[in-house]
């Protein structure tokens, strides 16, 4: 059973349609990555999944998500201590969060101490992480990532990814990864679903679709990124 199922999921703004029937489903412990170009309906699949906007179709499996965004500057509240903003989701007594906050930021490759630290006086890698501790408080099952790794510097995406990787390893957790970046999605997922102009182009294990994808759209989409294999390999 997937830990989640989109079927038939349409979603329009007034009359333009972003998401236009599309089925999607993210199996137990895996990153399905999305790809496709800017307005192609990701960040609204993402919505929609979430909640956040209305929808036609059925989405099952999305209690326990939690959703990342692509700029963890305009996610973290810059009058909030690190501590304090991964402490904001967790349901625990006062007296037992800051242990869960330390645990939540050694989960996330950050040194605890940063608890007390403001977002300002973080790197944006760092500021990201700290969007993830806090993401995880809550124990998601499913965890979107909208375009995560898009406002940080190369040098550190690869990082982040690793970590995505890892989190999925060791938490069991399944994760919808969304980029507009097709090399990116790579390197990270386990299935890839290609979105272009709000439908659902060709969905099939990462392998399969960037070595012999069946639609002329994701062979291009691949012939914009030559250096794939090459930059998959920088992140290692
Ligand atoms: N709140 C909104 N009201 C009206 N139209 C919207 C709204 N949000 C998105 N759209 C439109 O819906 C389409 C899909 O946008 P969406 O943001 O989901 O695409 P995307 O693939 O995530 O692109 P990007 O990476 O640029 O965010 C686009 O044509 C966009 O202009």
């Amino acid at each position: 059973m997937p830990a989640s199922a989109i079927e038939r999921l349409t979603v329009r703004y007034g009359t333009h349609v972003a998401v236009d029937d599309v089925s999607l489903a993210i199996p137990e412990r895996s990153i399905v990555g999305l790809v496709g170009e800017s307005g192609s309906g990701k960040s609204t699949l993402a919505k929609a999944l979430v909640g956040l906007v209305p929808h036609t179709g059925t989405v099952t499996g999305a209690d326990r998500v939690q959703m990342v965004f692509q700029d963890p500057y305009a996610s973290l509240d810059p009058r909030m201590t690190v501590g304090a903003s991964v402490a904001e989701g967790l349901k625990l007594p006062r007296a037992a969060r800051a242990a869960e906050v330390a645990r939540l930021l050694t989960l996330v490759n950050l040194d605890p101490a940063l608890a007390g630290s403001y977002p300002r006086q973080l790197s944006g890698g760092q500021r990201q992480r700290v969007a993830l501790a806090r993401a995880l408080g809550p124990r998601p099952s499913l965890l979107v990532a909208d375009e995560i790794t898009s406002a940080l510097d190369v040098s550190v995406q690869g990082a982040v990814l690793n970590l995505i990787r890892s989190l999925r390893r060791e938490l069991g957790l399944s994760v919808l990864f969304i980029s507009h970046n097709l090399a990116v999605v790579r390197y990270v997922a386990d299935v890839i679903a290609v979105m272009r102009e709000g439908r659902l182009v060709e969905v099939g294990p990462a392998e399969q679709i960037t070595s012999r994808p069946h639609a002329p759209y994701t062979r291009a989409l691949l012939d914009a990124v030559p250096q794939v294999g090459r930059t998959a390999t920088a992140w290692r």
